[in-house]
């Protein structure tokens, strides 16, 4: 059975922009309203050409650009706002005129100053003066939400004879709640006579969190367009979220008696300009657009999505437009994400101990750095080996103190050959001093050739890669440590050159061998 379409009229670039801070140039607007296009977005508001010469251009240019959406412009119930919107939308292939007037009590009191009559009286010629333009105008009772059942009734019925083609109701200051908002649309389309001529709207702000919940309770109910921003970008708390309205009636087409003719693919890059032109960053827990929307650390969740994604996902990642889901190593995750992580880096594990083994020093790691990355494997892994290969000596601890004024002194105990050994030793710098302290337990020095520290990621929580070179007696060998803390990565890597020329030496003389 073919089912009724929902017509997603975005307003990112009206409502939207009118988040403080949210400001968009002319260039700006047609690159965002290029791509809802290419999203396949049925009306895209250009803006409130009244507003501004700048606004009144960015439609008209985005009128002139835009050939398969519908482009809309924003007026009050006022003659000069309507022949200003009018002017605007005149390139557009389809253009809309979007006429309001507050509806509520308090606003037609406070606001308008006007009597319920004198904003009907508006309506209707406000509506009337759209037509003469084009036959596609929307009526909006800003306030709705707040408004009386029985005034909405009137000046709908009204601004429907007047002409209107699309009625909207918006929730302007978000105060409905679903069940309740569903309810009052769809008794309006039940009891409005004429109804059936116009298509019915929302249009809901998020001030309780309940945009997106409104409007789909409102679809439930008859309601067959919604007004959405990317990013639910808008007013105060926003508006309701495009892709969170359009991903909810798509993944749950056997509840939504509608569907959408939005190419979804298209949803993520979207997002991503919004962002990076209002400089509005979006939070990473962000339904659908949020960097973790399709992102698991969790052992028992990766576990699960690695053995079948359906476990923990009810929409692919790709269908959004993400690249693919996100398995993030951290301190939550479990083995079956770590060995397929290696597997995927071609790092083969010979056995269930090593398994467990690497595992576990991960686990430390994560314990002390937010984020693993590929590099912080691929190094751990490294130094496991290279310590398993070659380990004479082994770190235990390492303990430097360092204050302005003073030398350094650095107290380091290593394991050799099964036995404890600690030295302390001052030094040019806690790296020196820490050097000082192991040649004093191994009982031997040797040039230090080379001595380097990268970050192996970025951020102060980084793993750092120290590197170093020693020569002695003609040979040289390099030593390699990672460590959050750069004195422990050098003393690491110090070791594990200690490492490297003990085995040589032990190879070449085993009979000279005689430990520390
Ligand atoms: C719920 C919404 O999102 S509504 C859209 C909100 N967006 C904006 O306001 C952004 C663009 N706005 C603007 O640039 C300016 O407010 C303008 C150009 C529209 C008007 O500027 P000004 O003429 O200086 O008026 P100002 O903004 O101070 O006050 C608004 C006036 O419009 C009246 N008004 C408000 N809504 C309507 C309406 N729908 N129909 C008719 N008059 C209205 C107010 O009563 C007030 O009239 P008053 O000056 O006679 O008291
Ligand atoms: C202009 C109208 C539709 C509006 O933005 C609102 O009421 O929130
Ligand atoms: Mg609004």
């Amino acid at each position: 059975m073919s089912k009724e379409r929902l017509i997603i009229f975005d307003t990112t670039l009206r409502d939207g922009e009118q988040s403080p801070g949210a400001s968009m140039t002319q260039e700006e607007k047609i690159r965002i309203a290029l791509m809802l296009e290419k999203m396949r977005v049925d009306v895209i508001e250009g803006g409130f050409p009244i507003a501004s010469p700048g606004d009144f251009e960015s439609v008209k240019a985005i009128a002139s650009i835009v050939k398969d959406s519908t482009i809309c412009g924003l007026a009050r119930a006022l003659e000069k706002d309507i022949d200003r919107a009018a002017e605007a939308i005149k390139p557009a292939n389809s253009g809309r005129i979007h006429t309001f007037i507050a509806t509520s009590p308090i606003h037609m009191q406070n606001k308008l100053r006007m009597t319920p009559d004198q904003v009907v009286e508006q309506a209707v010629f406000a509506v009337k003066r759209a037509r003469n333009y084009t036959d596609d105008v929307e009526f909006s009772c800003e306030d709705a939400g707040r408004s009386e059942f029985d005034f909405l009734c009137r000046v709908i019925e009204a601004a429907i004879d007047a002409g209107a083609r699309t009625i909207n109701i918006p929730d302007t200051v978000g105060y409905q709640i679903p069940s309740v908002f569903g309810e009052i649309v769809g008794r309006l389309i039940q009891t409005i006579p004429n109804a059936d001529k116009a298509i019915f709207s929302v249009h809901c702000h998020n001030d309780l969190g309940l945009a997106v919940g409104n409007s789909l309770s409102a679809v439930m109910n008859g309601a067959r367009q919604v007004e959405c921003t990317i990013n639910g970008l808008g007013e105060r708390a926003g508006n309701a979220s495009l892709e969170e309205i359009v991903m909810a009636v798509c993944t749950r087409a056997d509840v939504f008696p509608v569907e959408t003719r939005i190419d979804t693919t298209h949803i993520v890059p979207t997002s991503r300009l919004v962002s990076s032109v209002t400089g509005f960053p979006v939070q990473p827990n962000k339904a659908i657009v949020g960097a973790n929307a399709f992102a698991h650390e969790s052992g028992i969740h990766q576990d699960g999505v690695l053995k079948h994604r359906e476990t923990y996902e009810i929409m692919r990642a790709q269908d959004v437009g993400w690249s693919d889901n996100k398995i993030v190593l951290g301190k939550h995750s479990g083995r079956n994400a770590f060995k397929t992580r290696l597997q995927e880096l071609n790092i083969e594990l010979k056995s269930e101990e090593e398994l467990n083994a690497a595992f576990s020093r991960f686990k430390d790691l994560a314990d002390r750095k937010h984020d693993i990355f590929d590099e912080d494997l691929m190094v751990l892994m490294m130094d496991a080996r290279a310590a398993e290969e070659s380990a004479v000596y082994e770190l235990v601890a390492s303990h430097v103190c360092s204050e302005t004024g003073e030398s350094p002194n650095a107290r380091v105990t290593l394991k050799v050959e099964g036995v404890e050994h600690t030295a302390t030793a001052m030094g040019g710098g806690p790296v020196d001093a820490v050097f000082k302290a192991i040649e004093a337990i191994v009982g031997e020095s040797a040039t230090l050739a080379l001595y380097s520290v990268n970050n192996i990621t970025s951020g102060t929580d980084a793993q750092g890669e120290v590197t170093v070179r020693l020569e002695k007696s003609g040979r040289i060998i390099h030593g390699h440590g990672a460590d959050t803390d750069i004195v422990i990565a050098s003393a690491k890597s110090y070791v594990d050159a200690w490492n490297k020329l003990a085995s040589q030496s032990l190879r070449e003389h085993p009979q000279h061998h005689q430990g520390v």
